[in-house]
């Protein structure tokens, strides 16, 4: 066996069989909630030039379809609510295929990036990186949810009805459907993504049932009042040594955990977030680790507040660049 290559700059991932490949997988959704446009950020973020500066700046080898999925295909016909959700079959099938997707990547040991859409679509990515990995390497992955919100309603905690204020009670198995029973036959292999296993850091509005499921739950979870009392620095020290060393991580990141001054163009922003440094950061220091596996960016909406889109868009593209490695010096 061959030692793995590196791209230019980045730590080579100890999980991966080659840490230089990268699955991106493009998805152009937004049933998990209400306002249209998220399903127009891959298209933002792509013309941004994000891929070319992932090959020519940081020696990726990419593997894309050149395609922005809508899922088209296996969208039904009609979905009402169900248990409160808001378009459930849809986030349920949507997820399905990306979920798919996702696991071709990670089961050939490549990194894998995925551009939302809204936080819902994290039910499908985290699912299939967590397939694959733990056919791979036996190991099950850590997630770290960079967030405003902690995305653990179930549909009854739910006050919005909207699955992207649901995706983690649905992959710890706190929220369970029939309308997802795919999702039980993927996680079968690995096992429900364990509350143990999951780290928040960026919360600041959080619904009271999810604060009682968290409490009951000792999820770990760093909050903006944490940042402001220890620091990031501290906060990342913290949020690592509780995952440890041996754990391939999944990084979620919802680009409404930066301040809305930094990234206004999103479905809920809300104030007193993370600055971009901060963000970049969390990134950066993920990155480090050399256990990163998988990345999510999402709930970039390209048509609101139109005055910050070309900002939300560089934020994430930024944000993209640090976590696969991208350096200051
Ligand atoms: N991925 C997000 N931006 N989620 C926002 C969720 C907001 C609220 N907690 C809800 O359940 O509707
Ligand atoms: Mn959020
Ligand atoms: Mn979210």
């Amino acid at each position: 066996m061959s030692a793995p290559t590196a791209p230019t700059t980045a730590i080579p991932s100890k999980f991966l069989s080659h840490p230089d490949h990268l699955g991106v997988v493009a998805v152009g959704f937004s049933g998990g909630q209400c306002k249209p446009g998220t399903e127009a950020a891959p298209t933002a973020l792509l013309s941004s030039g994000l891929l070319t500066q992932l090959s020519s700046d940081l020696g990726y080898t990419l593997h894309h379809d050149d395609t922005v999925h809508t899922y088209s295909s296996v969208l039904p016909a009609s979905d009402p609510p169900h248990r409160g959700m808001k378009n459930p079959l849809s986030v349920s099938r949507v997820t399905e295929a990306l979920s798919k997707q996702v696991y071709e990547h990670a089961k050939e040991g490549r990194m894998v990036l995925t551009l939302g859409g809204d936080h819902s679509i994290a039910i499908g990515t985290v699912s299939g990186v967590a397939r694959g990995v733990k056919e791979r390497t036996n190991k099950d992955i850590s997630v770290i949810w960079v967030d405003a919100h902690a995305d653990i309603n179930t549909p009854e905690t739910s006050d919005s009805g909207n699955v992207h204020g649901m995706p983690v009670a649905f992959l710890t198995g706190l929220a369970r459907d029939e309308k997802f029973g795919w999702l039980d036959e993927t996680m079968a292999v690995g096992g429900r993504l364990s509350t143990r296993k999951l780290v928040y850091i960026g919360l600041r509005d959080i619904d009271r049932g999810e604060k009682e499921i968290l409490r009951r739950e000792g999820v770990r979870a760093f909050s903006m009042h944490d940042i402001d009392r220890h620091g990031i620095g501290k906060v990342m020290d913290m949020a690592l040594a509780h995952i440890g060393a041996d754990t391939p991580i999944h990084l979620s990141f919802d680009v409404d955990a930066l301040d809305p001054q930094w990234a206004p163009s999103t479905g809920t922003p809300v104030r007193g977030g993370l600055t971009l440094r901060e963000g970049d950061f969390i990134c950066e220091c993920v990155h480090e680790t050399g256990s990163l596996v998988a990345m999510d960016l999402v709930e970039v909406n390209p048509m609101l507040e139109e005055q910050g889109i070309d900002a939300t868009v560089r934020a994430g593209v930024s944000l993209v660049r640090c976590a696969l490695g991208d350096t200051l010096l």
